[in-house]
């Protein structure tokens, strides 16, 4: 049975306790995750938002600031005019003025990703309010890419439902969250860094799957191209891994499917990494999974960035925040900074 990310962080508790923002430090489902976190020993926690809001829902939820949950007002924070220059330092070559700086830094989402920046979190959790692409968006420019990355690219981790069907295992999605239309070089990349991420966070040997509507050449079309030109990339760049495409669903899930539609191969039927052709069916995928088949999906969970930033659905509950910082920092334990 695959262990959760809270089930895995219990088991390899840090050396010293991490600390992670959060950007919606009013919202309830936040403050109740940010609660549960506090309490299981995962994380210390910082609510980032207007302080009387704060307050007042950690009140509501029989709790208050001290003992790892510390307030943060961007609005009368003391590291709000050290986070405004160094904002303004690192968005100055796009046109960024002093006066914009500033009020950038005093909405909660900047503020928390400059908390990351600036060394005061391990890693920064947002999107129960905020949109992906707002939440995305402030990763990239506040926190930037990896050295070396070749993109910013997400996932979901699918962790199946007790009662689950036959063949039922945990996987990852690439990418349900961000890349909108990737091309094959770009499809190549998303699959390389999802490889490293199940490793990460699965614990499992990446079997990577390249889906599209077509198996081995059933059917022709350009968007099939894209998908067996991605995985000759992946090859080239990765020959260690294995991976086949490209592959149907049912040819990369079901061994028996996978057995009759791509005979000999090594990936279909067992596939744990399922890499998706486009962020239509990336995301409309990891929902139909979610909601129809009962799996849990933490994400969309951020790979290429060179700190920890994640992003939430926002149809996220307290349980999703919860193990949502617990991804935050196994994932700053495998990439130490
Ligand atoms: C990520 C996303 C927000 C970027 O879109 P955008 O802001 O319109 O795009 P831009 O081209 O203006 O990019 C903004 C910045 O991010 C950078 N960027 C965009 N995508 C990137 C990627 N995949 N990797 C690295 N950098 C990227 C750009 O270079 C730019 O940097 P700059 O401001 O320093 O110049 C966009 O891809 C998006 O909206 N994705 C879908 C999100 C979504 O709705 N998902 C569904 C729900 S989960
Ligand atoms: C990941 C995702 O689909 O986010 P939302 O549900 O917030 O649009």
């Amino acid at each position: 049975m695959t262990r959760t990310p809270i089930e895995l962080l219990l088991s390899e508790a840090p050396a010293a306790r991490p600390t992670v923002s959060l950007s919606e430090g009013s919202d309830p489902r936040v403050v109740a995750g940010a609660l549960a976190a506090r309490k299981a020993g995962i994380a210390d926690v910082i609510l980032v938002g207007a302080a009387d809001a704060v307050a007042a829902e950690l009140h509501a939820q029989g709790s208050a600031a001290g003992h790892g949950i510390s307030i943060h007002d961007p609005a009368t924070s003391p590291l709000t005019t050290e986070f405004s220059t160094a904002y303004h330092d690192l968005r100055r070559h796009k046109g960024v003025d002093e006066a914009t700086a500033r009020k950038a830094v005093e909405t909660p989402l900047v503020y928390a990703a400059m908390l990351v920046r600036q060394g005061h979190a391990t890693g920064t959790v947002g999107g129960a309010v905020a949109t992906t692409s707002d939440v995305v968006r402030t990763a990239i420019q506040v926190i930037g890419p990896a050295p070396g990355a070749a993109m910013v690219s997400s996932f979901f981790l699918m962790y199946p439902p007790e009662r689950a069907t036959p063949n039922a295992r945990a996987m990852l999605y690439s990418d349900s969250g961000l890349v909108i239309d990737p091309d094959a070089d770009e499809l190549a990349a998303i699959a390389a860094a999802s490889a490293t991420s199940c490793r990460a966070l699965l614990r499992q040997e990446p079997k990577i799957a390249m889906l599209s509507f077509s198996t081995k050449g059933s059917a022709r079309h350009d968007k099939v191209t894209k998908v067996t030109n991605a995985l000759a990339k992946l090859k080239l760049d990765h020959p260690e891994l294995q991976a086949d495409g490209e592959l149907q669903f049912d040819a990369a899930f079901v061994p028996s499917v996978g057995t009759s539609k791509a005979p000999g191969s090594d990936v279909a039927g067992q596939a744990n990494v399922m890499i998706f052709p486009n962020l239509d069916a990336g995301n409309i995928g990891y929902k139909i999974t979610q909601r129809l088949g009962g799996y849990t999906a933490i994400g969309p969970i951020l790979q290429g960035l060179a700190k920890p930033a994640n992003d939430l659905s926002r149809g996220c509950t307290a349980s999703d925040v919860t193990q949502m910082i617990a991804v935050t920092v196994l994932q700053a334990m495998a990439n130490p900074t």
